[in-house]
């Protein structure tokens, strides 16, 4: 009987497709293993995910091979990998290529070779054309242009390899590529047993058998010291028939992080205890239960989540911990390793090299490692037997991914605890809107660290009103009077200082320095942005515009103007304070090489730099003892994010960053300038009251309808034709629209706002525009969005999805 198989592909559609098994490749299907199969004229790899009984279409095709001798993935993966898939409306192939690890799929396509008369040319070739032979010489099955391109790091090579085509010394040919990934593997020589030794050996052969029968077996370059080439030894013994020769894996990992400063032999405190007591029953009554950890900055919170993971462990479960991109810092990766010594752990995110990756991942599915440690990637990684997902800082915006599949990694992390009956803990010290919403209404139990730990103060937090310290000119300063007392205090008496600098928003909206206002839209409660060229100011979510004012529309102010500065900048100001000071500077210019955002902390903390300048990077889960001033150079960045949660980033972002002061054993203070001295998330994130803040924020959110009263979606369109995709983007949304007067949806209202332009109205050529879906019945948005597809798939829109989006920008 045949077999047939359900195969994904990575390709942008919904659907997969259906092969069938040729009889010498049956015993091997199996679901998580990935097949080669045949696609149109081209050969492709696919994922298998289930089997058929009976073939659903006429002229199916066999696949060609099976790539896998174990499978990647298990059934119940691919059942939450599934559900990913459909609520992000992102297809399945596409997903399961993206949370594979890269690199190790295999597929048809055009192959560069050197020709086959190729003879080294009598003049040198340019260096373009060297190297590119170079390469192909080194790969008699050929590469493709994407790997050359890879190989030679991007540099421009299409006028070089035509160059060698014309010349016939490179030939082009449809093949199939060699995965850049492949397993690792060693020769080892092992040690035949009960055989004599015979009595005439050289005394190298001698010394190589005894090596090996002390050890067992041994590889090549173990066997170094004995011969500077060991293979002709190995090969006489071999002939002999005293060893033999065989391959076995070998796994690659990670360069080990060099230790830092951390604190051992705590001893847990009531409040902590009294935490992890509850997540120890959770954990031993083996189903879903979900927690909200919600604690002060440096109340302990990590020392909870190493207890839990130590009793998951114990009782032979698995644990992941998901850290926000930015915190999977040399130091937090020290504590980790410290704590859970013996055991091996995989650290995924995206710096994680692929081969390695690749080991790590097979390892886990395997069961050989229970311990991962990562980014929101790493929230895929198979773990066959799942007991804990701890996500710290679950507020943190990095675990939303903002390209191909925009998915949540705290949301599917409590979706897969949910499959996988695995206790799961959000921890922070200022959780997410919705998540303390939920835990208010008991979807979460709520476990609490009310105080810093040894009963250290949080740090005194005082307001500057930049409004007061304006100069002369009109024009607001950089730094005010008090933060520049307060730098020379903390210099002079040792210690260290931290100033944040929202680098995102900037100059793009207008504010009156007479009283405050910013311009917001009355339709959406965001700030408007404004269009400098056209000379409006404009809403993103409703496309509600107005000229740009030259007198405040409040007070009738004159000196309406923008405020701010770049990291630089403030730099070269504190300089000119404090010319003996060392700085260093934290942002993407100063942290885009490898390695150097590492190396800056690391700094900092052996107490080399007096002042660390940064953006949003500084702001996060770094534990610093010396650390005592905080200075917020601009809190109002945030707050005019057209975004309507800007209240909620800026009361987060103050606490954050307040929170890395007053750490160790001096008391901390924390200076935050603005000109908005009154709003309430400042006031509150002053007075460290989260749970004011939340009270009060909520009631906005309701009066508006947003999260956590409804759920939002975001399409996001755009076409290369700037007329005719306006027209079709008119058109989506009159459909969108006619959708919510039907009759069915009068039982699922939907709200359709926009279209509006895109806050990047262009990018790559490609012009954008935006509508979103907003309801509190999430049925009905998914049920729009998908007809809302269906319906662009035929024309020349790109409509790509953001389900619960988080960034607006
Ligand atoms: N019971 C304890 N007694 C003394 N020190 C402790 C105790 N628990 C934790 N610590 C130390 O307190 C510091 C802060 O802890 P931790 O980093 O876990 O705080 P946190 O709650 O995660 O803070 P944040 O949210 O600001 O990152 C660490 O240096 C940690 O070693
Ligand atoms: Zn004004
Ligand atoms: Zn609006």
């Amino acid at each position: 009987m045949s077999m047939y198989v359900k195969i994904a592909i990575n390709i942008p559609t919904e659907s997969h497709f259906t092969y069938s098994v040729p009889q010498a490749l049956s015993g091997d299907a199996a679901v998580g293993k990935r097949a080669l199969v045949p696609f149109g004229a081209r050969k492709l790899t696919g994922y298998i995910i289930g089997f058929l009984s009976e073939p659903d279409f006429d002229d199916i095709r066999d696949i060609l091979d099976i790539l896998d001798s174990e499978p990647l993935f298990s059934s119940e993966d691919l059942a939450f990998y599934s559900w990913a898939s459909s609520y992000y409306h992102y297809p399945l192939g596409k997903t399961l290529h993206d949370i594979l690890p890269g690199g190790i799929d295999l597929k048809s396509d055009r192959l560069f070779k050197v020709a086959a008369g190729h003879k080294a040319p009598s003049n040198p070739l340019p260096e373009g054309q060297r190297k590119i032979l170079d390469l192909l010489g080194a790969a008699p099955k050929g590469l493709s242009l994407k790997r050359l391109r890879r190989l030679l790091s991007g540099s421009p090579i299409r006028r070089d390899l035509a160059a060698l085509l014309s010349a016939n010394r490179v030939i082009a040919e449809e093949g199939l590529e060699q995965p850049e990934i492949r397993k690792k593997t060693e020769k080892v020589i092992t040690l035949v047993a009960g055989r004599s030794v015979p009595a005439r050996l050289s005394a190298v052969q001698q010394r190589v058998l005894s090596y090996l029968q002390e050890k067992g077996t041994a590889c090549f370059p173990e066997l170094r010291p004995f011969a500077c080439n060991p293979s002709p030894v190995v090969h006489r013994l071999m002939e002999k028939g005293l060893v033999s020769l065989s391959e076995r894996e070998v796994y690659r990992s990670s360069e080990e992080s060099p230790e830092m400063s951390i604190l051992n032999d705590i001893h847990l405190n009531d409040d902590q205890a009294a935490a992890c007591g509850e997540l120890e029953s959770a954990l031993s009554s083996r189903r879903f239960k979900p927690f909200l950890l919600h604690g002060v900055t440096g109340s302990g919170k990590t020392e909870v989540y190493f207890h839990a993971i130590k009793q998951a462990l114990n009782s032979g479960g698995g644990a992941l911990y998901l850290v926000p991109e930015i915190g999977l810092t040399p130091q937090l990766l020290s504590r980790v390793r410290n704590r859970f010594q013996g055991e091996e752990i995989a650290v995924i995110h995206s710096d994680i090299a692929r081969g390695i990756r690749y080991d790590f991942w097979r390892r886990l599915q395997r069961g050989e490692i229970r311990l991962v440690v990562g980014a929101r990637s790493a929230l895929f990684a198979p773990l066959p037997n799942l007991r804990l997902i701890v996500i710290d800082e679950e507020h943190d915006s990095s675990y939303k991914q903002d390209v191909r599949m925009r998915y949540h990694a705290r949301d599917l992390a409590v979706l897969r605890a949910k499959l996988q009956n695995a206790v799961i803990v959000l921890g922070s010290a200022t959780p997410d809107m919705r998540t303390f919403y939920q835990a208010r209404q008991g979807k979460y139990d709520c476990l609490s660290l009310p105080r810093r730990v040894e009963n250290r103060p949080l740090p005194q937090v005082r307001i500057v009103d930049m409004k007061a310290e304006r100069e002369e000119t009109g024009r607001i300063p950089v730094l005010s009077r008090a933060l520049i007392t307060a730098l020379e205090e903390t210099l002079n008496d040792g210690s260290q200082a931290l100033f944040f600098l929202n680098r995102r928003g900037f100059h793009t909206f207008l504010f009156c320095p007479d009283c405050g206002t910013v311009l917001f839209c009355p339709n959406c409660a965001v700030s408007l942005t404004l269009h400098a060229e056209a000379n409006r100011l404009q809403c993103h979510y409703c496309d509600y515009a107005v000229k740009t004012p030259s007198l405040c529309p409040k007070c009738g102010g004159r000196d309406i103007q923008f405020y701010g500065a770049g990291t630089e900048r403030l730099e070269k100001e504190i300089l000119s304070h404090f010319p003996h000071i060392r700085t260093a500077r934290m942002d993407r210019d100063t942290t885009a090489r490898k390695g150097a955002h590492t190396r800056i902390l690391k700094s900092f903390d052996r107490g080399e730099i007096d002042l660390l300048i940064g953006t949003q990077m500084i702001t996060k889960g770094h534990d610093f003892h010396n650390v005592t001033l905080v200075g917020v150079i601009a809190a109002d960045t945030a707050l005019n994010l057209p975004d309507f949660r800007s209240a909620e980033k800026t009361f987060q972002l103050l606490t954050q960053v307040s929170g890395r002061g007053g750490r160790g054993r001096k008391e901390g203070q924390v200076i935050i300038q603005t000109i908005n001295p009154d709003h309430f998330a400042i006031q509150r994130a002053k007075n460290h009251d989260y749970t004011g803040f939340h009270e009060e924020e909520i009631l906005h959110r309701k009066s508006l309808g947003y999260p956590p009263f409804s759920r939002l979606i975001i399409l996001q369109l755009s076409s290369l034709n700037e007329e005719r995709g306006r027209r079709e983007v008119e058109e989506a949304g009159r459909m969108a629209r006619a959708f919510t007067r039907e009759e069915s949806s009068r039982t699922m209202p939907v709200e359709v706002i926009g279209p509006a332009e895109a806050p990047i109205a262009k990018i790559k050529g490609r012009y954008r525009w935006q509508i979103m879906l907003k309801s509190d019945n999430l049925q009905a948005l998914h049920f729009l969005t998908r007809r809302l597809l269906t319906s662009a798939a035929s024309r020349k829109l790109e409509i790509k999805v953001d389900v619960d989006p988080v960034n607006f920008m």
